[in-house]
């Protein structure tokens, strides 16, 4: 008998097992709006052309295959926390920033949930009702004990900003509060500038420590500098803070896992002692990460020709989701007879729609119109064509009466 007789067989993942159900229907008018991945307006993968450049000078370049540093490619972590801060951020010039090069953000979440458990085991992660599925499941292998302060309110349709507040102020102090940077996942709904000027107050006088989710900077609004605001708030007013990047979505880099982990400290002692440590827990980790992305990505921001049609490709990218956002929402509002408000729709930011669908009706989405999304009625629009906006606005219609 197998020594494997306990193993139960795990269930599929919320997000990435959608897709795995997707692939195995054949009906051919079949709609992925689960996994957050962009597609065009034929719904095929896209691969930057700025990619493709950086790519084919890259192999002309004949760059070797030798290991990098555990803390990364140096070109790649100086790009990404200027991308991140501003090239001129005082917290680049005075060296206080650690930056490691993390397995995308799935994997420097994870090394920073390491270090927390290691340096802080009696502090607990503060995520948001609801969140990215995988941030739950980050945390309890990392052994981060969390909880959820509220974020989205069913009523409005927004966020519950006040008991966002009270539940970021119950907390016990120096708890890591995990903040979408922008794009929130799975709601789109992001809290404005003064209210994020209100949650650092919080969190200030709470001596909270900020832990930024930044997966999406550049693809929600078109702007590497405007989805960026949330940080450099906080890091602007003088507080350590934590902050996980991946250029899956914005350099559509999904496969090559490539991001970071940055630590905003009050002094370049602090980020050098830091830095040692995140490598420290690394190297036993994975040892090391991948090259090619980080140089894609090095690369690009190092051209200014280059850096400039990313730029372009990323407003052409968030344009389109917009635009199927704008499709979509006169679909049903033309369609719904029943005079239910679907303004939320324009009013969400990012590659994500929270339409409100509850898991029965997400499942007859799935069941009768072939259509796939995560069972907390997320859908993603960057997997949405406008051609496709009336067949959805169908089903979303059938299923939510
Ligand atoms: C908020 C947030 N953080 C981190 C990540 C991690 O992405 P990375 O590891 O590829 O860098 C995602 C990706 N979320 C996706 C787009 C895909 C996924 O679930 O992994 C999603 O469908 O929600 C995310 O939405």
């Amino acid at each position: 008998v197998s020594r494997f007789e306990g193993i139960t067989m795990a269930p599929p993942d919320p997000i990435l097992g959608v897709s795995e159900a997707f692939r195995a229907d054949t009906n051919d008018t079949k709609l992925n709006l689960g996994v957050g991945a962009y597609r065009t307006e034929e719904l095929q993968p896209y691969v930057l052309n700025v990619v493709k450049k950086a790519e084919n000078l890259m192999l002309e370049k004949g760059d070797n295959k030798e290991y990098l540093p555990i803390e990364g490619l140096a070109a790649f972590n100086k790009a990404t926390v200027e991308l991140l801060l501003g090239a001129d951020n005082p917290a680049i010039q005075q060296g206080r920033v650690a930056t490691v090069q993390g397995l995308s953000g799935t994997g420097s979440l994870r090394l920073a949930g390491a270090f927390i458990h290691r340096y802080f085991p009696d502090s607990k992660a503060m995520i948001s009702s609801p969140t990215w599925g995988n941030h739950k499941n980050i945390f309890n292998d990392a052994r981060v004990p969390w909880s959820e302060y509220r974020y989205y309110d069913p009523r409005t349709v927004g966020l519950d900003f006040d008991g966002m507040i009270s539940d970021i102020k119950a907390a016990p102090d120096g708890s890591f509060v995990v903040l979408h940077g922008c794009a929130h996942n799975p709601t789109g709904i992001d809290p404005t500038p003064e209210q994020w000027e209100k949650i650092a107050d919080v969190i200030e006088e709470k001596k909270h420590i900020p832990f930024f989710d930044v997966a999406y900077q550049g693809f929600a609004s078109g702007s590497l500098d405007e989805d960026a605001y949330s940080v450099r708030l906080f890091v602007s007013r003088g507080l350590e803070v934590l902050v996980a990047q991946s250029y899956s979505k914005n350099l559509g880099l999904y496969a090559e896992r490539v991001g970071a982990i940055n630590v905003i400290c009050s002094g370049s002692d602090a980020a050098a002692r830091v830095k040692s440590q995140l490598k420290r827990l690394a190297r036993p980790m994975y040892s090391n990460p991948p090259v090619h992305g980080a140089r894609i990505v090095a690369n690009i921001v190092g051209d200014p020709t280059l850096f400039n049609e990313w730029k372009e490709e990323m407003e052409m990218m968030a344009g389109r989701i917009k635009n199927v956002r704008q499709k979509l929402h006169s679909c049903l509002a033309e369609k719904d007879k029943s005079g239910k408000d679907w303004s939320f729709i324009l009013k969400q930011i990012g590659m994500f729609s929270f339409t409100g669908l509850n898991k029965v009706q997400s499942d007859n989405m799935t069941n009768k119109w072939h259509v796939y999304m995560t069972k907390d009625g997320r859908i993603s629009l960057a997997g949405l064509s406008l051609a496709k906006c009336e067949f959805l606005a169908d089903a979303i219609i059938d299923s939510f009466y």
